[in-house]
């Protein structure tokens, strides 16, 4: 039997970074796959929704053309080679993981994993061969796939999840896209920026719910401009798929409304591969669909770890890549410290984007902080004026006693880049005294942080 120090159970961005820094710190690796290298996240998830989204927005450039002074007089469209375009990227992105693992001397084993008592897992491989490997410690990485409602059952044709959203062979004329978390969102925008009639249904009182209230409000009335239909405070109750088209019952705060569309989305969050993995045969312990963890990602088994979207936090790709990190110096006995899953960024990729980090307004209230909150819209900014993007904001919120920075939200074009710079200022310690002080470059989308922050000390100088 091939004995390792460390397996690691699922190739995604927690388990294929987790195997890399274990071979970095001189540990013998090996990694379990039974789909493809890289997880959800290159072939399903980050990457290829990313690719869709760049196709849609060049193809709104291209429809206001005029806007900048060009002509492309009607511009048109092949659905079929934007999804291959994405297919292709997502492909790429796989090899390179596969190119890393060579590169790391990390052993790639094909196959569906099952963990047993004694540190050890069968792998079962695609002709159906069992082989047994051992390691004195075993990373489970297993992650997520899309989440059913008894109500949307998925039948891959007419209510369908985010894999066949993003492998459509053909561009539906009408979506109802179900959830307005971050897969709902962007599949919203990608659809809508090229030209299918969205109705986006959301449980809750807001779109992207999780965002700050004055973000959320402003990207509902950007979607509404874009012609997407909100439908907030409902929910989808049941879907007749027995015509052409769908029919979707849903409830609203007013009553019951028929939507006819040529497809349903259901976005309403993921379901963990936490069953047979062998958790039971082992005794590992799992609350609420995750498997549960320490600050390291011990599970209560010695020598059974868990990271990802397997385990309780965000589920996302930079999450699941920090806490394998982590998770591997630990069991290697570097000095290290837990995450702080308060300085976490979340973005949305739509058109306008999103991103945040720390808390909103609304919390930061409720946890009985003074606050100082600033705004800066991109109308008042030269770049954002140059580059035909003024929808959107910079808020920032300080502590009024000492400057801690609270939190960062923003929404417009290219947010999901700047976050990074509130994102390492918290992790500094910055003060709002310190942001307003650094000289951000013009003309740039960046300098709205400085006059947010400007704002909340009331020196704003461009509003
Ligand atoms: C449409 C979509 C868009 C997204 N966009 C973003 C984004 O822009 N930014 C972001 O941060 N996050 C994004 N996410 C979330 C991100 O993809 C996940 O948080 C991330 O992939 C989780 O990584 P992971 O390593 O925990 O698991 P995964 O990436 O899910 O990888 C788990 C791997 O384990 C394998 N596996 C499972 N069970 C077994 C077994 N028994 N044996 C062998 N192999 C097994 C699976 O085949 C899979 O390859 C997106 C998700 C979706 C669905
Ligand atoms: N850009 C990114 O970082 C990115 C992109 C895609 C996915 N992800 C991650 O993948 C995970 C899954 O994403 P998601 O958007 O499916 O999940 P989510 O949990 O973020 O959002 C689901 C949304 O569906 C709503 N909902 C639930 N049931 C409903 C119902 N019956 N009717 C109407 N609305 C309903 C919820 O209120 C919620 O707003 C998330 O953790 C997300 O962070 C991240």
């Amino acid at each position: 039997m091939s004995k390792y120090d460390i397996i690691v159970l699922g190739s995604g961005p927690g388990g294929y970074v987790a195997a890399i820094r274990a071979s970095q710190l001189g540990l013998k690796t090996a990694v379990i796959e039974k789909e493809s290298l890289g997880g959800v996240c290159l072939n399903w998830g980050c990457i290829p929704t990313k690719a869709l989204l760049k196709s849609a927005q060049v193809f709104q450039y291209l429809n206001h053309a005029e806007d900048y002074g060009l002509r492309a007089d009607n511009p048109d469209k092949d659905f079929t080679a934007v999804v291959k375009r994405s297919r292709n990227i997502a492909e790429g992105m796989s090899k390179g993981v596969e190119f890393l693992m060579k590169k790391n001397k990390i052993d790639v084993i094909m196959g569906h994993g099952t963990l047993k008592k004694g540190k050890k897992i069968s792998v079962k491989d695609d002709k159906g061969k069992t082989t047994d490997y051992e390691a004195d410690h075993i990373i489970i990485a297993t992650g997520a796939h899309s989440r059913e409602l008894p109500s949307l059952p998925q039948d891959g044709k007419k209510v369908i999840g985010y894999r066949k959203a993003m492998t459509l062979e053909k561009q539906p004329e009408s979506m109802i896209v179900v959830g307005s978390g971050a897969i709902g969102s962007e599949f919203a925008s990608f659809y809508s920026d090229m030209g299918t009639k969205v109705t986006l249904v959301e449980f809750q009182s807001n779109i992207v719910p999780l965002e700050d209230e004055e973000v959320s409000k402003q990207f509902e009335r950007i979607y509404k401009k874009k012609g997407i239909k909100v439908m907030t405070n409902s929910s989808v109750e049941s879907v007749d798929t027995s015509g052409k088209k769908v029919k979707a019952t849903v409830k609203t705060k007013k009553g019951e409304e028929i939507i006819e569309a040529d497809v349903v989305l259901s976005a309403v969050g993921i379901k963990t591969h936490i069953e047979n993995i062998g958790l039971e045969a082992v005794g590992i312990k799992t609350d609420k669909d995750k498997i549960t963890v320490n600050d390291f990602y011990q599970t209560n088994v010695p020598g059974y770890y868990a990271i990802g979207d397997v385990t309780p936090g965000p589920a996302l790709a930079h999450v699941a890549s920090a806490e394998g990190i982590l998770c591997v110096e630990k069991i290697a006995g570097e000095k290290v410290e837990a995450l702080d899953y308060g300085n976490i960024p979340g973005c949305t990729y739509s058109n306008p984007e999103i991103a945040s980090v720390g808390m909103t307004e609304k919390q930061a209230k409720e946890a009985g902080y003074e606050i100082k909150v600033g705004k800066f819209p991109f109308s008042a900014s030269g770049k954002a004026s140059a580059s035909g993007a003024k929808d959107g904001f910079v808020k920032v919120i300080f502590d009024a006693k000492y400057g801690e920075w609270l939190g960062c939200h923003m929404i417009g074009a290219g947010v999901t880049d700047m976050i990074a710079e509130a994102v390492l200022g918290r992790k500094l310690e910055t003060t709002g005294h310190e942001v307003l002080k650094t000289v951000h470059p013009h003309p740039t989308m960046s300098e709205a942080v400085m006059e947010a922050t400007a704002d909340a000390y009331g020196e704003v100088i461009h509003l």
